[in-house]
């Protein structure tokens, strides 16, 4: 089984200037782990933040919030050590980033870390099935990465099904527009990983949209187990 639903906000839309405290009120209002937007303003047209600010985040909120990596950068191999001494614990890459999916797979579970592998919009969803069995996570983006606030691509759940189907097993997350009007296209295709950025971080109550995110991706999850 994949494992079980969970809630990660994306930190994009946040108060980047406060961006611990950020993280900590996700983390006290349920959030299940922490998605963390890394932009090289060449990858992709906007700029965030790299390990050094990882590093203090880990250090600011201790051990055990988990942090999922979104490396929306051109050469991932470059920083997969640097993340992993700041105290990252997964390392979502783009499959578009790379000519070597398996030797990057190879290093980041090396240097210690759970492996995500996403695709952009454009990008066929055959083409990350070589590395579904090495891989602990596909990222099917539903916006073109760079920024928060877009419009949820509805049309991108047709390779989120496609990949529940193949792999029964395999944690599915969506990421881009994703809210309370747009998960249970999410859930019943087949994520059980949802990133949400304004949708929570622009909620005067967080907790109560995290946990309806929550309870519609179980609900479909469930479902999805009786059916079969
Ligand atoms: O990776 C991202 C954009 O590249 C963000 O994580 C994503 O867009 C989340 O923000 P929102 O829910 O507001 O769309």
């Amino acid at each position: 089984m994949a494992s079980g639903c969970k809630i990660g906000p994306s930190i994009l839309n946040s108060d980047l200037a406060n961006l611990g405290a950020e993280c900590l009120r996700m983390l006290d209002s349920g959030a299940d782990y922490l998605h963390l937007d890394v932009m090289d303003g060449h990858f992709v047209p906007n700029i965030t933040f790299g390990h050094p600010v990882v590093e203090s985040l880990r250090k600011q909120l201790g051990q055990d919030p988990f942090f999922d990596m979104h490396m929306m950068v051109s050469r991932p191999e470059q920083w997969v050590k640097p993340m992993a001494v700041a105290g990252a614990n997964q390392y979502t890459f783009h499959l578009e980033a790379t000519e070597n999916p398996g030797a990057l797979i190879k290093d980041i579970r090396e240097n210690g870390m759970k492996v995500g592998l996403a695709i952009k919009p454009g990008t066929t969803v055959e083409y990350l099935a070589p590395w579904a069995n090495q891989i602990d996570m596909a990222l099917v983006m539903t916006v073109e990465p760079g920024f928060g606030g877009q419009k949820f691509m509805e049309d991108m759940m047709p390779k989120v099904h496609w990949l529940r189907t193949q792999f029964p097993t395999l944690d599915i997350e969506v990421d881009g527009g994703v809210g309370p009007d747009t998960v249970q296209k999410c859930a019943e295709a087949g994520a059980n990983m949802i990133v949400s950025g304004s949708a929570i971080m622009r909620s005067d109550d967080p907790r109560s949209v995290i946990n309806l995110l929550r309870n519609v991706c179980s609900e479909a999850a469930q479902k999805r187990s009786l059916d079969r």
